[in-house]
């Protein structure tokens, strides 16, 4: 509904006694449009500077209210402000909260029809426009059609002010470098009286100064507001000292009731699997991301934003030229939160680690904005370090040879990134590096004990001290190959738990609800440490699927029909997934040289060969396993993972479907496939293994039956139960051998 346009004009009668930018009629403007008592912070002296004609240069932290600096002058003047932003879906948003409050805002993109467009066009040429703001993109801008528009609305004495939204995006030395946004440097130009207000949350000095310098900012008024963001709570928790992050993320959504938050993932896949987990654990949650149709995207930021949905869980940017990487993800959905304002979102979660202090504060920053108390939670993890350090420097080096610009901001992120993980394995106050960073120098009592780190120093010592022990640990696991007599309880990487999170997260996969999942779900969330004793978390198991039979004979008994039957169009999807996650592997992993196709037929079938019989719970269970243990196996572990196997079925599965019309060099160059008599737990001698053949190669003998899962721990503690005598159960000869294959 249109506000009656009385405030207005009262504002403009007492305009002739006093000046238009006088505090007590803006604060009118404020209270009379937008229903705030008061201006915040440094708003009034922004307001007043760009009413006033000056340049204007300001810095309020996120959600500080930075919208507001160029909406009141829309209001106090006659004429237009044209508001320069980088996100369609942010122009979207604020054109329908204005729109709300009675007040003529519209956008310009491509996404609105040749009607709206024109219809916008005739309302600015009509020489008297009753728009009042005007948002458009930064590639807009800079078309001469649209330039000389703006050139005439500006002659007629219409156009107030420009105001360029998320400023930093100007500087190839921020977080979020737009190229397009360099183009506004020539605003100055064309547009020389006009004034600029260039407004900004995450700029670190040198950024500032880029942005001033880019824009031609004459004599600006420099507003900085602190950082500071009182009402956030700072935490970080480790995955790897914690069970199950999935079900950890879902319990601490669940403990807060119906909250509405936003979980930033690295990657598409994560963002499904967990927005499925959080889902199947009855979290009103929706995945938003670049593989989502425009129809499904959009209709799930208006599920979020009305609170009809009170989770998103979205992919978060990193750097341009990791598009490819993270699969052709556009800068637009990369940042698609970025802004929108849904003032109550009381936790945002980085479930994987963010490139750069910015970044983060940029992205945390959407908790809380309407001050009242809330939380930031970034779950921070060894392999994604490693992860994130991959990307940041393949950005590196793939820069260096084009941009020369971009070569220095790439440099410079992998030092950004430097600060992040000091963030998170550092002891000190998390606010105080925070601000720091950005080269606010706080004493730590400013934080009052919101921060993990200031509430629970002892706690966290603690934590900082278990990691450092479970990454050595790891690293020690994961350099050597455990064979099963090894297994310990760290042994988490020998053949049968060769994925760290058997029992963890994997409800995405199986959230079509039958029997299986309810078994599933109890090892999911069981209590078992991952410390705990590998001989407990066997027994749990063992007795989860002895139940799950149990189960699945009586349905038969009453003449259920089995829902739980492994179908061929759900292992041909589980192929699928598995050959993309493997490509991924190999974007990480450059030295991989396997057969793609092969190699997921080959990781299927050993999935269906472990758990088809048990239905699609378990079968469904050991593929989303087997991904993620693709996105973060080394090349040996890989070849050794595809290699120890090769005798099984499924390369007789590979040879039938997929018969070779000659070998292929990466066939050839494939490491030796180890003999039948390897995979059956006899070790044949240690030449075999070193030896190298082709797959036409491959003995033909008769193959070993693939234990079930029972027949596999039942095995297994008779095997701890006899001494090794014989060369065959020797874990001594199979760890050397593991060591050669290194
Ligand atoms: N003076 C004020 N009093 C109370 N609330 C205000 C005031 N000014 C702005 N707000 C509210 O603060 C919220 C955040 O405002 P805004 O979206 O402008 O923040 P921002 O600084 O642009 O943040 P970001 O950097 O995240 O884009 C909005 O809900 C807005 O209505
Ligand atoms: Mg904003």
């Amino acid at each position: 509904m249109k506000k009656s346009p009385l405030a207005m004009q009262s504002t403009s009668q007492t305009q002739r006694n006093k000046p238009l930018h006088e505090k007590e009629a803006l604060v009118k403007l404020l209270r009379w449009h937008f229903g705030h008592a008061q201006f915040r912070d440094k708003q009034l002296d922004a307001i007043q500077a760009v009413l006033s004609g000056r340049d204007c240069f300001c810095l309020m932290p996120t959600g500080g209210g930075k919208s507001m600096c160029y909406q009141i002058p829309a209001l106090a003047k006659p004429g237009i402000v044209l508001v320069v932003s980088p996100l369609i879906a942010l122009m979207e948003n604020q054109v329908i909260g204005l729109k709300e409050k009675g007040i003529a805002a519209e956008f310009l993109s491509s996404t609105q029809t040749m009607q709206v467009k024109t219809k916008i066009y005739e309302d600015l040429d009509s020489g008297k426009p009753s728009l009042r703001l005007l948002y458009v993109t930064p590639e807009l801008t800079a078309t001469p059609g649209f330039m000389s528009k703006l050139k005439k609305i500006h002659s007629r004495g219409l156009l107030n002010l420009v105001a360029i939204d998320e400023a930093h995006c100007i500087s190839s030395w921020g977080h979020d470098f737009r190229p397009s946004y360099r183009k506004l440097s020539s605003l100055r130009n064309y547009l020389p009286d006009v004034p600029i207000l260039a407004l900004t949350a995450t700029a670190a000095p040198k950024v500032q100064k880029d942005v001033m310098v880019s824009l031609c900012l004459q004599n600006p008024l420099v507003l900085k507001s602190s950082f500071n963001r009182p009402n956030l709570f700072y935490e970080v928790r480790y995955k790897d000292l914690l069970d199950d992050a999935y079900a950890d993320l879902c319990s601490v959504l669940k403990a807060n009731g119906d909250t509405c938050a936003i979980v930033y993932c690295l990657e598409r896949t994560t963002c499904d699997e967990l927005s499925a987990y959080l889902s199947a654990g009855g979290i009103s949650c929706a995945a938003y991301h670049a593989g989502l149709n425009d129809k499904a995207r959009s209709s799930v930021l208006d599920d979020w934003i009305s609170s009809r949905k009170q989770v998103v869980v979205a992919t978060f940017f990193v750097c341009f030229s990791e598009m490819v990487y993270v699969a052709q993800f556009s800068l637009i959905l990369f940042q698609a939160l970025h802004g929108i304002d849904r003032k109550d979102v009381r936790l945002v979660c980085h479930f994987n680690i963010p490139k750069s202090m910015e970044a983060f504060y940029q992205e945390s920053g959407r908790a809380g904005r309407d001050q009242l108390p809330s939380k930031s939670l970034l779950y921070y993890g060894m392999d994604d370090r490693r992860r994130m350090e991959f990307i940041l420097s393949k950005n590196q080096s793939k820069n260096s040879q084009s941009f020369s610009t971009r070569e220095r901001s790439s440099k410079k992120s992998i030092s950004d990134f430097s600060q992040m993980v000091d963030y998170c394995e550092g002891s000190g106050c998390r606010r105080k590096k925070i601000l720091e960073s950005f080269g606010e120098q706080i004493p730590v009592s400013l934080c009052k004990n919101s921060c993990d780190a200031c509430k629970h120093p002892n706690l966290l010592a603690k934590y900082l001290g278990e990691l450092t022990s479970a990454v050595l640990q790891k690293n020690h696991f994961s350099q050597i190959f455990i064979s099963s007599q090894d297994m310990t309880d760290g042994g988490q990487y020998s053949e049968f738990w060769n994925r760290d999170d058997e029992a963890s997260g994997s409800e995405e996969d199986i959230s079509d609800c039958d029997d299986g999942i309810e078994v599933v779900k109890k090892v999911a969330n069981s209590k078992l440490s991952t410390k705990a004793g590998l001989n407990e978390r066997i027994n749990f198991l063992q007795h989860a699927e002895e139940s799950y039979y149990r189960n699945k004979i009586s349905d038969k008994q009453v003449n259920k029909p089995s829902k739980n039957a492994v179908s061929d169009v759900l292992r041909q999807g589980s192929k699928e997934k598995l050959l993309n996650a493997l490509r991924q592997a190999r974007q990480r992993l450059r030295n991989l040289t396997i057969e793609f196709e092969a190699s997921a037929i080959f990781l299927e079938n050993e999935c269906y060969n472990k758990y088809g019989k048990s239905g699609k719970s378990f079968y469904y269970s050991q593929v989303a396993s087997t991904i993620r243990w693709l996105s973060t196996a080394n090349s040996i572990e890989l070849t050794n993972r595809l290699g120890i196997d090769t005798d099984s079925p499924s390369v007789n599965f590979i040879s039938k479907e997929e018969p070779p019309a000659a070998p292929s060099p990466s066939l050839e160059q494939r490491p030796a496939q180890i003999t039948g008599k390897e995979l059956d737990g006899s070790c044949g001698s240690e030449n075999s293994i070193g030896a190298f053949q082709t797959e036409s190669e491959s003995p033909s003998t008769s193959l070993p039956v693939i234990p079930s899962f029972s027949e596999f721990v039942n095995r297994q503690k008779v095997k701890d139960n006899q001494p090794n005598t014989s060369c065959k159960e020797s874990p001594k000869k199979n760890f050397d051998k593991r060591m050669r294959l290194q």
